[in-house]
């Protein structure tokens, strides 16, 4: 099932994810534990994995102060929640198979 959303709505407008505002179509893949997880196609064609990350808690006590928690967190989400596929973004096989959210596959930054 597709559902329709903006970046607005599935990150949060820091300032640090503004750059990746854009709308999309989106379709559920799986819940996770941290979050659930979204195929969506953006306007230019391409399709990335979203992973929207939710109830983020601090990774050690170091870090409970309430001025650490949204940096931690918008780090997290920016290098968790874009995934752009190598290759032809026009192709379904970009998003099976090896393209789950691993290290090497993530990517913070969209190909243009
Ligand atoms: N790149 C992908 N292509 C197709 N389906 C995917 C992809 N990534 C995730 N999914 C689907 O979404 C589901 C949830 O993925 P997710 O990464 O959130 O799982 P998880 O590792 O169990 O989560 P968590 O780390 O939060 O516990 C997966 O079980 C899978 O079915």
């Amino acid at each position: 099932m597709f559902s329709s959303f903006t970046t607005n709505e599935t990150f949060p407008p820091t300032r640090s994810l503004s750059r990746y505002r854009v709308k999309a179509s989106a379709e559920s893949l799986g819940k996770g534990n941290f979050g659930n997880t979204y195929r969506a196609r953006l306007e230019d064609g391409r399709h990335v994995i979203v992973k929207w990350l939710r109830n983020l808690k601090p990774l050690s006590s170091d870090d409970k102060s309430p001025e650490k928690r949204p940096e931690m967190s918008e780090v997290v989400r920016e290098v968790e929640s874009i995934k752009v596929p190598n290759g032809d973004s026009e192709s379904e096989d970009d998003l099976s198979g090896d393209n789950s959210l691993t290290d090497d596959s993530m990517s913070a930054t969209p190909s243009r």
